[in-house]
């Protein structure tokens, strides 16, 4: 035991951990641990010390750390794990975070960190890996120091790969897991992750033609140099891609996520001020670190229209539903959607009624979802805020490629889902990865996003923010779609959801904000406010004061 303590110990005092006001505590929640990059150097060290435990205990998989904020401003900045598959870190170790994370001394974080290896049975002495990266704010660079300084202590093999967007890094994760095995994911290397996606784009296309320019809004983060660098990747002989990307200020930190971005076009519902909005041309916008997607255009009759994660979701199911019946393969595999209750309920009852797929809903936070989608053979799961992925099991992907054709459709259809396969990031939602699954559905539907539009009509609805005195009081059940406290507030959502047709409405408390939010939705706009403000007020009545 007492491993590396001298170590730990002496590069801990360096990175020093910074009290929270009021004996508050540090909290790994969906976004890993997020605030104040000046809070962040000692965190930043501390999730260094449980990646590396992390791939001692899983025999020495190499684990990712990524650093970023995403949507936040830039004066913000996150730390979060990410697991051997690319996925999410296991839902039982953030609360190990959260421990290791709020320990108040030096002395105590040596402690904890030996009592959790000799509780979880790790080998000290084993070899470990940790890989990672960072968006493009400028704190990044300092908190990669503080975690460079954790591995070096804990003597854990370690590769920077610099400025990345966060699906890259998951997909590096899983790429440095799988290389030279059967299920290898792709090239170890950031030009790997390039080059498996024009690849699969190019043979997803099957030389139909992409319907006009597309404008590309990357928030000034890092999703602009990154896109950038991909479109040199596809080759412009076989596809005509017509890319303009736009907001990709990357040398100012103050502009980032600033009035752009997939966050600020799904909240505010409107297209970025800047530059101009161009009336009817196909666009959609990234969010800071490049995981979210929506898209939007401005109609010259009607005004701005958006497609969010719901539209994607249904799209995307929609099609590979399709494929899926030509491929032969429909007795054979089955597909799901996996939605939250923010999901709208026209996109809901779009998906069970006229595709005819299950839908399921599970809490907020992607982990939730991507968890559900991998109990279909393809699972289709989306937030309604642009975050999400369709996910193929080890059976699909070997229906795929041994499926014997009986006709060129079916070959055709085969073939296009195994390139679909490679295209959609498997680790988790790809601003990116997802707009080239768009691009592709288009094409080969000969959609414009009017079309696309036109599958259903969004039932109106309003999602406000309730600042209360104990968010904590506020309990769900029913993948939050009920309240199962404080008793009694639950019957009178009811009371005020019957009074309207085709109404909904469920309060939550949020995990990334000290608010609780409401969501309505009901037949009319006017009916959707009015009751999203009932709703409100019962929150505020249960809510405990506020002071
Ligand atoms: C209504 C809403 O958009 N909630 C967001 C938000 O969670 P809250 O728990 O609602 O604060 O942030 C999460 C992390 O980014 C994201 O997964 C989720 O969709
Ligand atoms: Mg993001």
């Amino acid at each position: 035991m007492a491993h590396h303590d001298e170590r730990i110990l002496a590069a801990a005092q360096k990175h020093a951990i910074v009290p929270l006001e009021q004996g508050q505590l540090y909290k790994y929640g969906t976004a890993g641990f997020r605030m104040k990059a000046d809070l962040l150097d000692g965190v930043t060290f501390r999730v260094g010390l449980l990646a590396s435990l992390r791939s001692r205990k899983l025999n020495s998989q190499t684990i990712g750390v990524m650093i970023t904020a995403s949507h936040n401003p830039a004066v913000d900045n996150g730390v979060k794990i990410v697991d051997p598959m690319g996925e999410m870190l296991e839902q039982d170790w953030e609360h190990l975070a959260t421990n290791l994370v709020n320990a108040p001394t030096p002395e105590d974080l040596v402690q904890y960190y030996n009592q959790l290896a000799t509780d979880l049975k790790i080998d000290l002495s084993a070899p470990a890996k940790v890989i990672y990266g960072r968006d493009t704010r400028p704190s990044g660079h300092t908190l990669v120091t503080a975690l460079a300084a954790a591995l070096e202590a804990t003597e854990t093999e370690q590769v920077d790969y610099k400025i990345l967007t966060t699906p890259q890094l998951h997909y590096l994760v899983r790429a440095t897991n799988t290389e030279g095995t059967p299920t290898s994911y792709g090239e170890v290397s950031e030009v790997g992750y390039y080059k498996k996606m024009a690849d699969a784009f190019v043979r997803a296309l099957k030389g139909r033609r992409i319907n006009g320019p597309l404008i590309v809004d990357c928030a000034n983060g890092v999703g602009g140099p990154k896109l950038a660098e991909f479109l040199k990747h596809v080759p412009q002989d076989k596809v005509n891609f017509e890319v303009k990307i736009v907001n990709d200020d990357v040398l100012r930190p103050e502009v980032l996520n600033l009035e752009s971005g997939a966050d600020f076009v799904k909240t505010k519902q409107r297209a970025p001020p800047k530059p101009a909005p161009q009336p009817g041309v196909r666009s959609c916008s990234l969010d800071g670190d490049a995981d979210r997607l929506i898209y939007y255009w401005i109609d010259p009759d009607t005004g701005f229209f958006m497609l969010d994660g719901d539209r994607i979701s249904s799209l995307a199911a929609s099609f590979i539903g399709d494929l899926v019946e030509s491929a032969g393969l429909k007795d054979e595999l089955r597909i799901g959607v996996v939605q939250t209750a923010y999901a709208n309920g026209a996109s809901t009852n779009y998906i069970r009624s006229h595709l005819k797929l299950p839908v399921m809903c599970t809490p907020t936070g992607v982990k939730h979802l991507h968890h559900v989608a991998q109990s279909f053979d393809i699972g289709v799961y989306f937030e309604a805020n642009g975050h999400g992925t369709v996910l193929f099991s080890p059976d699909a992907l070997r229906a795929f490629k041994t499926t014997e054709p009986q006709s060129p459709a079916q070959q055709d259809a085969l073939t296009t889902l195994a390139a679909l396969s490679d295209l959609i990031n498997q680790t988790v939602g790809d601003a990116i990865s997802d707009m080239l699954l768009v691009e592709v559905i288009l094409a080969h539907k000969n959609w414009s996003l009017r079309d696309w539009a036109m599958t259903y009509n969004d039932l109106p609805n309003r999602l406000v923010r309730v600042v209360v005195g104990n968010k904590d009081l506020f309990q769900t059940t029913d993948a939050e779609r009920r309240l199962s406290h404080p008793e009694g507030a639950q019957e009178q959502i009811d009371a005020a959801v019957k009074k309207y047709k085709d109404a909904r409405a469920f309060a939550r408390a949020s995990g990334t904000e000290n608010a609780c939010r409401v969501y309505a939705e009901a037949a009319t706009n006017s009916e959707a406010i009015e009751l999203a403000k009932q709703v409100a007020q019962i929150i505020e009545r249960f809510g405990g004061n506020s002071q």
